[in-house]
């Protein structure tokens, strides 16, 4: 017996070779970027079309549990800046001490130079207390909106926009400077600014920081019993 489904999906749209390269070059030329960014403001309707890519990421239950918040005030940046620079001697201690050193050298954000600075915050409450999908795995709600933050960091690699996450700070501390309410996630904090100069490779490989593993030692085979 066939049953019949009144909503059917249309013909998969099928890509040239073209669009395919050009999203395996975005991908693979997409840099975490720290000091290369243009002072010049984002350009409002390329921004939008990076909040849209960000905003078709999938999520558990269709949750869309993400919000974005714009920063752009120099002094709320300059609150973040000292937080992150705070966080950022504590973590120096947490290396030995050669690569304390490296650590040291390296610039691990943009908050002040980059123009703007999105804030990804994840509502845990959005959608109610059952969510599908989220019923067993109550972080999937946080799994979703990283899935809309490399959505967002792909388009704005596309739109000549390089992003910089920003990851060393005590949740507690943006979230006080940000007025962020208790049911809701800090996920990623990204400074965010066109960019004429980009790194071929991860910066912390071309600095000798780490290198890229071997694929090939990643995947796994099932292993039968
Ligand atoms: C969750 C998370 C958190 C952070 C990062 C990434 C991710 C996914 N990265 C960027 C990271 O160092 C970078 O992605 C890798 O070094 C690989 O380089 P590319 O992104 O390919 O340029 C990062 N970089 C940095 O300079 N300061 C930081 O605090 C963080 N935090």
């Amino acid at each position: 017996m066939t049953r019949h489904d009144p909503v059917a999906p249309g013909p998969a749209r099928i890509f040239s070779p073209s669009e395919r390269q050009a999203l395996y070059d975005i991908i693979a030329s997409r840099r975490d970027v720290r000091n290369e960014f243009r002072p010049d403001p984002i350009d409002p309707a390329a921004l939008r079309r990076v909040l849209e890519a960000a905003h078709a990421a999938p999520s558990v239950g269709f949750m869309q549990p993400w919000n974005f918040i714009l920063i752009r005030d120099q002094e709320r940046r300059a609150r973040i800046h000292a937080a992150f620079a705070a966080a950022n001697a504590e973590a120096e201690e947490m290396f030995e001490s050669e690569r304390q050193q490296t650590y040291r050298a390296l610039k691990l954000e943009g908050i002040l130079t980059a123009p703007l600075n999105i804030c990804v915050t994840c509502d845990r409450t959005r959608g109610g207390k059952v969510i599908l999908g989220r019923t067993h795995q109550r972080e999937m709600d946080l799994y979703s909106t990283v899935c809309a933050v490399q959505n967002l960091w792909l388009a704005a690699r596309a739109e000549g926009i390089g992003v910089g996450w920003v990851s060393i700070f005590h949740p507690k501390d943006l979230a006080e400077i940000l007025h962020i309410q208790p049911h809701v996630e800090i996920v990623a904090y990204l400074c965010v600014g066109h960019v004429s100069d980009l790194f071929d490779q991860p910066e912390l490989a071309t600095r000798g920081w780490r290198q890229r593993l071997d694929l090939d030692g990643l995947i796994l085979q099932e292993e039968w019993a």
